[in-house]
């Protein structure tokens, strides 16, 4: 079997965590995992984890390490079969710790992205509240204006993506984020992406990957004996 590969993505809102991992899912064949995605199906399956950290999405708050790690750290020991790329966690250096304690990560990419873009993208973000997907009426709008593509439900913006909310948000990732982006960096893992545009890093993070990741990628098709 091909070796399994474990990547993270990290990178202050807006910076386009989403957006890559979908692309680096697509050419490479890696689950992509979300930290918001997983909570998402905890609180729409009313699970003991989803409905408590309801409480804290509710108010615009992050979610406590325990919770985190009890909800996803066993999703992550399941998935012995598969390569994945994370998003969204570890986003403190406590959860960085119980899942260096889980698995050892082969790669993470960190997105380095100036305040002016973030601010720009945010402010612009459109988003299908139970599926997590993310419109932007420059960069990739729905087809019907105020609509998800899939469900052709109303998007909503969040508050917190708005300016007077992001810079506080802003301040607090580079605060949690800093330590963790140290233990990677100590670790000589930690590859550091900057730019305004995904379209013009992207190229940079396909290259990267292309030298680590087995050249077959990973599917879910089971291999059908030949006759
Ligand atoms: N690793 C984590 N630790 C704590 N809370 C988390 C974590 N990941 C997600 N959350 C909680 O879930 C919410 C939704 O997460 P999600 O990643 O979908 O969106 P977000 O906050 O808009 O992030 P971003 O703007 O970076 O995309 C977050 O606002 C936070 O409350
Ligand atoms: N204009 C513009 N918008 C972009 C670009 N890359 C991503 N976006 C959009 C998509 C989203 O609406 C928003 C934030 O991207 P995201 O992938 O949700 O970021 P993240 O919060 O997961 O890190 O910005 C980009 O390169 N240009």
């Amino acid at each position: 079997m091909a070796k399994l590969f474990r990547a993270v993505i990290m990178g202050p809102p807006g910076s386009g965590k989403g957006t890559i991992s979908e692309r680096i899912a697509q050419s490479f064949g890696l689950k992509h995992l979300s930290s918001g995605d997983f909570l998402r199906e905890n609180i729409a399956a009313n699970t003991e984890a989803g409905v408590l950290a309801k409480t804290y999405i509710e108010r615009g708050l992050m979610v406590p390490d325990n919770v985190m790690t009890r909800l996803l750290l066993p999703r992550l020991e399941e998935m012995t079969r598969h390569s994945w790329l994370m998003d969204g966690f570890p986003c403190t250096l406590a959860q960085a710790k119980a899942l260096n304690s889980t698995c050892d990560l082969d790669l993470v990419i960190s997105l380095n992205i100036p305040y002016e873009t973030l601010k720009d993208r945010l402010s612009d973000r459109w988003i299908h509240p139970a599926s997590g997907r993310v419109y932007n009426r420059g960069f990739n709008p729905p087809r019907v204006q105020g609509r998800d593509d899939l469900s052709g439900e109303p998007l909503i913006q969040h508050d917190n993506d708005q300016p007077e909310a992001l810079v506080a948000r802003l301040r607090h990732y580079k605060d949690v984020a800093k330590p963790v982006i140290d233990l990677y960096k100590s670790k000589g893992i930690l590859h550091t992406f900057s730019g305004t545009e995904t379209d013009r890093i992207w190229p940079y993070i396909n290259s990267l990957l292309s030298t680590k990741i087995p050249s077959r990628p990973e599917t879910d098709t089971q291999h059908i004996p030949m006759p």
